[in-house]
Order: C-alpha cells, then sequence, then structure tokens
C-alpha cells in the first residue's frame, strides 16, 4: 500500500436527466479543450467537503447529444487534462431483473458491449496500445458508491452486467428477451461503452452507478419503454443521485494512495509500438492520456 500522497479529483459524469450537481464551492463551469475534440460541454469545477470536484452532462446542457454523438474520447481526456482521478457515471438504465425495481440504484461491475458506431480508442495506427478491461470498473471507487449509496437510504445492488447498445432507438422485445435470458445481462444503457474503456485507457479509476428507469421491453406486465415513463423515473429520483455525490468526498479523502487495482498503471505494459516507430503526432495528441508512460 503506497501513501495517499496525491490529491483526489472526482469527477461525476452525469447522464440523461442529471445536467449539474449543487452545493460545489468555488463552482465554475470551464471550457477545456481536447486533442480529441470538444467535450460534450463545459465542466463544472468546485470543491466539496475540501475535495477538488468536477461534474461533466454527458448529453451536454440540454441535452444535445445522442448516446452515439457523445465525444466520449473528448470527454476523457479533458477530465484528464484538468487532474481527475477518479470517474463516476451516473447513468438511466432498463433492467432485466424483477429484483432491480425502477428507482433502485445498481453498482455495475461487468459490460457487453454491442456498440458499433463509436471511436473506441485513444490508440490507433504509429501508436498501439492494448489494455486489459477484464475487471472494467475500480472496486475501491464502486465500493465507496456503494457506501454512499446505503448511507443516502437508497436501494442499491452491488454488482450487475450492463448491456451498452447503440441506440438511439430502445431494443426489440426479441434483443430484450436475448439478453436477458441468453446473456445475463442485468442492466441495458446507451453510453457507458466506450467509456469506461476510455478511462481505463487513461488510467482514471471508473465506477458506474446504474439508476433503474425502467423494465426494457421484456416484461409482460410493463408495456414497451418509452421516454416519458424514463424522464418520471428521473425526475423522482435525481435527489438520490445528488444525495450520493455528497456522500463521496468523505468516503475518498482529499489525498489518494496509488490504486490497489492498477487502474492507475493500465498502460504500464500495453503499449506494442516500438519506441523508433512511435508516430510523433500521436505522441503529442497523447501528452495528457498516456504522458505517464511517454514521457522520456
Ligand atoms: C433518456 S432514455 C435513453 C438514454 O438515457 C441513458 O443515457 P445516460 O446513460 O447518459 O443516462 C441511455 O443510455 C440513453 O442514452
Ligand atoms: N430500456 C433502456 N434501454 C436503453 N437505454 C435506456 N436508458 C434508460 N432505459 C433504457
Amino acid at each position: 500500500m503506497t501513501e495517499a500522497s496525491k490529491e483526489t479529483m472526482i469527477a461525476v459524469i452525469g447522464g440523461s436527466g442529471i445536467y449539474d450537481i449543487d452545493g460545489l464551492e468555488d463552482a465554475k463551469w470551464q471550457a477545456v479543450e481536447s486533442p480529441f475534440g470538444t467535450p460534450s460541454d463545459e465542466i463544472l469545477t468546485g470543491r466539496l467537503g475540501g475535495v477538488k470536484m468536477a461534474f461533466l452532462p454527458r448529453h451536454g446542457r440540454g441535452h444535445v447529444h445522442t448516446p452515439t454523438s457523445v465525444p466520449y474520447r473528448a470527454n476523457i481526456d479533458a477530465l484528464k487534462r484538468l487532474g481527475v482521478t477518479d470517474v463516476i457515471s451516473v447513468s438511466a438504465t432498463g433492467s432485466f431483473r424483477e429484483d432491480m425495481a425502477p428507482g433502485d440504484f445498481v453498482i455495475v461491475d461487468q459490460f457487453i458491449d454491442r456498440t458499433f458506431a463509436r471511436e473506441k480508442s485513444f490508440f490507433g495506427p504509429g501508436l498501439v496500445a492494448h489494455v486489459s478491461v477484464a475487471h472494467p470498473t475500480c472496486p475501491r471507487l464502486s465500493d465507496a458508491c456503494l457506501t454512499a449509496a446505503t448511507d443516502a437510504g437508497i436501494t442499491v445492488h452491488k454488482g450487475g452486467t450492463y448491456l451498452a447498445m447503440e441506440g438511439p432507438q430502445f431494443s426489440t422485445l426479441a434483443e430484450s428477451k436475448m439478453y436477458r435470458e441468453s446473456w445475463g445481462a442485468d442492466v441495458i444503457g446507451m453510453t457507458n461503452m466506450p467509456e469506461a474503456k476510455l478511462a481505463r485507457e487513461a488510467e482514471l479509476c471508473y465506477a458506474s452507478v446504474a439508476m433503474v428507469t425502467d423494465y426494457d421491453s421484456w416484461h409482460p406486465e410493463h408495456g414497451e419503454v418509452d421516454v416519458t415513463e424514463i424522464i418520471d423515473t428521473l425526475t423522482g429520483n435525481s435527489e438520490k443521485a445528488r444525495n450520493l455525490v455528497r456522500g463521496l468526498p468523505a468516503l475518498l479523502g482529499a489525498k489518494r494512495a496509488d490504486c490497489e487495482h492498477g487502474c492507475d498503471k493500465a498502460l504500464e505494459f500495453a503499449i506494442m509500438t516500438a519506441p523508433d516507430k512511435r508516430d510523433p503526432a500521436m505522441i503529442a495528441k497523447l501528452d495528457a492520456v498516456a504522458g505517464r508512460v511517454l514521457a522520456g
């Protein structure tokens, strides 16, 4: 165990229905540019309980980005550039389980990635890297979310598999049944991939808090999903998400040690391209994401 010598900065990526967080001291929205493009919106920074915080609305204020058009690489790069160490995603999801009911929260620990129309890596020709995403979320950060949710009186489930679909349409009945009965998914959403993969490439700890808003389309007693139902559930539960976030600074502390699960060392043995074959333009572009292993 290393000593807690590094400053913690917690970022919350707010999903559908969550476009700001309150209670930050010295709060200001700031524009952060990235070599990977413009993030979804400006980033709200400040302090909560003495801990540095950042908040980024995934779809932008006013919900302007579709799940496909969210600039995932720019978002993660911009957070890394700001000094963020820990990323918590809060997302709306459909449920494949009777016992994960609308209004419940799920601390996701696995993903099935069915997205296909998104940039999924910071790396590429001229600088090739392969990180492990066998365990795509950080257990330390996920445990903090679980504790914060429990302390806030939320019905929360520890662990769950999130199926990431491309969207923007919801699933067909046949897909919904297949994901539930054959694939063993617990919840479904459209945004946590490639976000979680990119956070791992950027050596950021990542946790995913899924807010269940509906039963997708499989449930015989609940018809098709519709956005009105989702928004109603989200509106009724956004205060729960805010309470969860308020509990995080005390649990995570203003200083942190190296991640005991190695999230912050994910690139240690990941880069395949020989030093003399690396593209200088890629090295420059990856200054924030991979500067730790590329510098020098
Ligand atoms: C508003 S319903 C569908 C929409 O909501 C979820 O977004 P997020 O994950 O950002 O909360 C879902 O993934 C879809 O993008
Ligand atoms: N049923 C569902 N499918 C995909 N994304 C969702 N977000 C909220 N509910 C969803």
